[in-house]
């Protein structure tokens, strides 16, 4: 089979950049475009470089319809208006898109949902093999546990990240409510303060940290009447999540349209 050519967005980001490394050290794929939006200081110089490599001979640029028209997928961790409207560009290029993007309304979702009525889009708030079998974990765990055993969920990344609570506390809050047979539209809380009154039993209570340099740490706690299970993940290089949006772009190449998630790719989700 011919190299897969993949085109990066939000190529300067710390994500994009480590996608940028992770493609050019795979020998089946190649890169087909880097972009960044408009008035970036990164337009025009080689994507190569940007990620601390030699030069790829590929131009940063903010023009993104001819570089899709050219290529067989996407890999996307930048914002969500962007990544809503890469999903239609890459829906129109009929391309594969890998979203990674977090922090994504359900209005944001609905029309990438809309989008993958044309192409094949696999959307992950976490593209890692490790977190994507923990919350396998946390599913069948939940499932065993009633609710005398309390859910929390801690996370904490790096001083730069704009969302919160993290995709990856979220997915593994689904996978709890999954397990569990709730929602976590009713049953999640997202902040305590002040006086709350006694915790509501069954509720999946989330807690988020942000500080210094940390890739992401998250800790799913059953507390029970005198003992406890804890279940947690540590990501200590971004190269994780890179080569998770590879895997993620392999698998979905020549796949018919529609919305998958990363448990779809790694079969995880008959747990
Ligand atoms: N699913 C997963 O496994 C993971 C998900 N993430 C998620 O990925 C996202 C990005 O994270 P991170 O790399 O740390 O963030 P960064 O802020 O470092 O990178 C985001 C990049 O996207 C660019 N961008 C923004 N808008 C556009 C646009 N319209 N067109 C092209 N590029 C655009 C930014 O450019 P500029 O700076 O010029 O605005 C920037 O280069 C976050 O949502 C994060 O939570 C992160 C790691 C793993
Ligand atoms: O912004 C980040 O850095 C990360 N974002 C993802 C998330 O929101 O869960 C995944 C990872 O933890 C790093």
């Amino acid at each position: 089979m011919s190299q897969m050519r993949l085109v990066i967005v939000g190529a300067g980001g710390r994500m994009g950049r480590a996608l940028i490394k992770a493609v050019s050290e795979a020998p089946d794929l190649v890169l087909a475009g880097a972009i960044e939006p408009p008035g970036s200081e990164n337009l025009g110089r080689d994507a190569g470089e940007l990620a601390g490599l030699p030069g790829l001979g590929v131009e940063v640029t903010d023009d993104a319809l001819p570089v899709f028209a050219r290529a067989e997928g996407v890999i996307d961790f930048t914002v969500p208006a962007a990544s809503v409207a890469f999903a239609a560009l890459a829906a129109q290029a009929r391309i594969v898109h890998v979203i990674g993007t977090t922090g994504c309304s359900p209005e944001d979702d609905a029309k990438i949902e809309a989008a993958a009525r044309h192409a094949a889009i696999v959307k992950s708030g976490n593209m890692s093999l490790g977190v994507n079998l923990l919350a396998a974990l946390v599913q069948r765990t939940a499932r065993t546990l009633n609710e005398d055993f309390d859910i929390e969920i801690v996370e904490m990344h790096h001083n730069r990240k704009i969302d919160a609570p993290s995709g990856t506390a979220l997915l593994l809050g689904n996978a709890a409510a999954e397990g569990r047979g709730i929602e976590l539209g009713t049953q999640g809380v997202f902040a305590r303060h002040g006086h709350t009154g006694a915790r509501r039993a069954g509720d999946i209570g989330f807690a988020t940290l942000r500080g210094g340099t940390v890739v992401g740490e998250h800790n799913v706690i059953f507390a029970g009447p005198g003992e406890r299970i804890e279940l947690g993940h540590k990501a200590e290089d971004r190269m994780i999540f890179a080569r998770g949006a590879l895997t993620a772009a392999r698998w979905a190449r020549g796949r018919k349209p529609g919305l998958y998630s990363m448990r779809d790719v790694l079969d995880l989700t008959d747990f």
